[in-house]
């Protein structure tokens, strides 16, 4: 198996109702966590790298470990660039190999939007690799509450068969009122998705990306805390609602918050019970076991995606 592109994947996913999962990658214990557990469930998975993650782990390092990703798991597997912030690094990414590449133009006005994903797209078209676009702003839960302020941030459904035509992205992730990190909701959590089933009918069997979708899992959380950490307050997207959004138009899943927390919690609870360790190994592959128990939980009780692969 090579690198593929989501195109079949998510077109899979849109007809089957249920959803690939987009993991964020910075190193090889990760890659692995992701990989172990895509191969026990046969699931496609898709590989993402933020612009921090070439900077933390160097463009070389990521591309290598998800080549061997690939021969070692024999799966269909995207190499996606996640929030390309312009031209440039979407460009990179093509040019190295890349399946896939999101350009977040979210931060401009919509006709500039436009215009820089367009170019992102014909780059990218041209040679074989798809691309994932953004309409509206992910917000935290301060503009949420606000009812002005959430329809200022969150997708214009009117805007979402304009963007699509006149781009002609593969993907496209809206904000209905997730956002990225630990802290998505003070209180009841709360999705639109009446505006989700909206923008689906507008573009018909069109894949819709859902970003911050992480779970926030309180197990994670009262480990961390239990172990020295201090994140109190976080609180994610119940699982229920991703898999209400799974069977909708929502096809591709970002997950990088709750690797995140599997990963720290369980690096904490280790330093705090083995004082007397100091190799590295002991505390990163339970670590990376935990992340595999939290992917393999998430392809088979939250996406639906085991044995599509
Ligand atoms: O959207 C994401 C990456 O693009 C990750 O979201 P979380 O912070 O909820 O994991
Ligand atoms: O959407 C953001 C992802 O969680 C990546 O985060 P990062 O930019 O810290 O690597
Ligand atoms: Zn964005
Ligand atoms: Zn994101």
């Amino acid at each position: 198996m090579a690198l593929v592109t989501s195109t079949d994947m998510l077109k899979k996913a849109y007809e089957g109702g249920y959803a690939i999962g987009a993991f964020n990658v910075n190193n090889m214990e990760i890659v692995q966590g992701i990989i172990n557990a895509a191969k026990e469930e046969q699931a496609p998975v898709i590989l993402q790298v933020s612009a921090g993650a070439r900077k933390y782990a160097s463009p070389i390092y990521l591309r290598k470990l998800v080549e061997a990703a690939i021969e070692d798991s024999n799966l269909p597997i995207v190499l996606h660039l996640d929030h390309g912030d312009d031209f440039e690094i979407c460009k990179a990414c093509v040019d190295s190999g890349f399946t896939s590449v999101m350009i977040d133009g979210s931060k401009h006005p919509f006709e500039e939007n436009i215009r820089l994903t367009k170019e992102v797209v014909d780059y990218a078209h041209e040679r074989g690799v798809v691309v994932e676009g953004e309409l509206g702003k992910l917000a935290g839960v301060e503009d949420a509450v606000n009812v002005s302020a959430k329809d200022a941030t969150y997708t214009d459904p009117d805007q979402v068969a304009e963007f699509v035509a006149k781009t002609g992205v593969d993907s496209l992730a809206i904000a209905i009122g997730t956002s990225h990190g630990a802290y998505k909701f003070k209180g009841e959590a709360k999705l639109d998705f009446e505006r989700l089933e909206k923008i689906s009918k507008l573009v018909p069997g069109f894949p819709i990306v859902l970003h911050g979708a992480s779970s926030v899992p309180q197990e994670f959380v009262t480990k961390c805390n239990e172990f020295g950490g201090n994140i109190a307050g976080a609180m994610g997207v119940p699982e229920e609602m991703l898999r209400k959004a799974a069977s909708m138009a929502v096809c591709k899943i970002n997950i990088d918050t709750d690797l995140r927390l599997a990963m720290t919690a369980s690096i904490r609870e280790h330093f705090i019970n083995h004082p007397e360790e100091f190799d590295p190994r002991k505390y990163l592959g339970p670590a990376r076991d935990a992340i595999k128990r939290i992917v393999q939980h998430k392809i088979k009780n939250v996406l639906g995606c085991s044995n599509k692969a």
